[in-house]
């Protein structure tokens, strides 16, 4: 008996759901769903799950799935986050990064919080790209201040779904133009430090392009889970891709994945697909530093027209938004499975009186 249905108020799950839920896999990676349970409850007609991670998009198709094997329960699904908090009442923090300038890392960064926000995380957004902060526009909220009542700490703001704080509320990016790496990442702490997040399960941070002395000096203070890498498919994006990877793993931080943006332009009108920066650069990219890629993502006028509307492209009923929605769920499971083998890895450590 797995100790997930165990339970002590409500009626025993019989074997043949046990056996169903153990089998059933995700329908994004394949994965066994039994990996993620961390409960299962059963109360008359009504069928408890509770995951280990915020993956509520999850009922549908695991509703359709027990009907079609001829369960009847009404299943509701909720989460229970285990993880030890890495900052304050931050769970995690992950870095999106681009080596090259312009490849779509904070539009990747902004439809990556609201797709884990709609998965039913508690997700918080810190926009550090001190040369040109643009998440606050994308999220429909620029030349918006940020308030503080004892003028020490700052309250984040709250749309779609999403907390942000962003280095462009505070300075103007000609000045920070200027900055080294120790200005910089001290700008960056200071501004995760007094900011009042609330607890959040995952804290995006959009990190400025490049692979510098500032990308680097931020990325080494920052208490960081993982970093998403974003890329074009084109030899030059690739590259610079490739010394961003480097980076992260001169630092010790885990590559969660890669994202391939304007992979391909898909004409309107005819529906025929270009490869506009190239074929696959990513894909080849990833298979060389054994990384995966997440999701490859067409170069689309809407995802630029919603970006500048304020409302990411995640929210709009369209194929891309499927694909932030993958991808939001494919680095959710790429974090868990690196933080399981992370603990299945230490040492267990025993204090004995002597
Ligand atoms: N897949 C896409 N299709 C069409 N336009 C896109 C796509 N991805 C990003 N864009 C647009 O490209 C421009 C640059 O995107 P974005 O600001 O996200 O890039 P960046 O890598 O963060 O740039 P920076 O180097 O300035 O930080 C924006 O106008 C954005 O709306």
């Amino acid at each position: 008996m797995f100790n997930w249905f165990k339970s002590t108020k409500t009626d025993v799950v019989p074997d043949a759901v046990q056996q169903f839920l153990q089998h059933w896999q995700l329908p994004d990676s394949g994965a066994p769903l039994s990996l993620l349970l961390d409960a299962v409850n059963l109360n008359k007609n009504n069928l408890q799950i509770t995951l280990k991670l915020p993956l509520l998009s999850l009922a549908q198709p695991l509703q359709q799935a027990l009907h079609s094997a001829g369960f009847s329960y009404e299943l509701a699904l909720d989460y229970r986050n285990a993880t030890t908090a890495i900052f304050k009442q931050i769970k995690q923090i992950i870095l999106v990064a681009s080596g090259k300038g312009g490849v779509g890392k904070s539009t990747t960064a902004v439809n990556l919080a609201v797709a884990l926000s709609l998965e039913g995380a508690k997700v918080g957004l810190l926009d550090a790209d001190i040369y040109g902060p643009s998440i606050p526009t994308m999220l429909g909220l620029s030349g918006e201040k940020i308030s503080s009542a004892d003028n020490k700490l700052m309250q984040p703001k709250f749309a779609h779904g999403v907390y942000l704080q962003s280095i462009g509320f505070l300075v103007d990016p000609q000045q920070a133009s200027v900055w080294r790496g120790p200005m910089a990442s001290q700008a960056l702490m200071q501004l995760l430090n007094e900011t009042v997040w609330p607890e959040l399960d995952y804290l995006v941070v959009d990190m400025p392009p490049g692979t510098g002395d500032i990308q680097l000096t931020m990325a080494q203070k920052l208490p960081v889970s993982g970093a998403l890498v974003v890329t074009t498919p084109q030899d030059i994006a690739l590259s610079d891709a490739e010394k961003a990877i480097s980076m992260f793993r001169q630092v010790n931080i885990p590559i969660l994945g890669l994202v391939e943006n304007m992979s391909f332009y898909l004409c309107q009108q005819c529906g025929s697909k270009d490869d506009i920066f190239g074929t696959d650069g990513g894909l080849l990219l990833a298979e060389r530093y054994q990384v995966s890629v997440l999701g490859q993502l067409p170069l689309q006028k809407h995802i630029r027209e919603q970006a500048d509307a304020g409302i990411p492209a995640v929210l709009m009923p369209q194929p891309v938004a499927d694909i932030y929605r993958t991808i939001g769920r494919q680095l959710m499971l790429a974090l868990h499975w690196h933080n399981a083998k992370q603990a299945a890895s230490q040492p267990e450590i025993i204090i004995t009186d002597d």
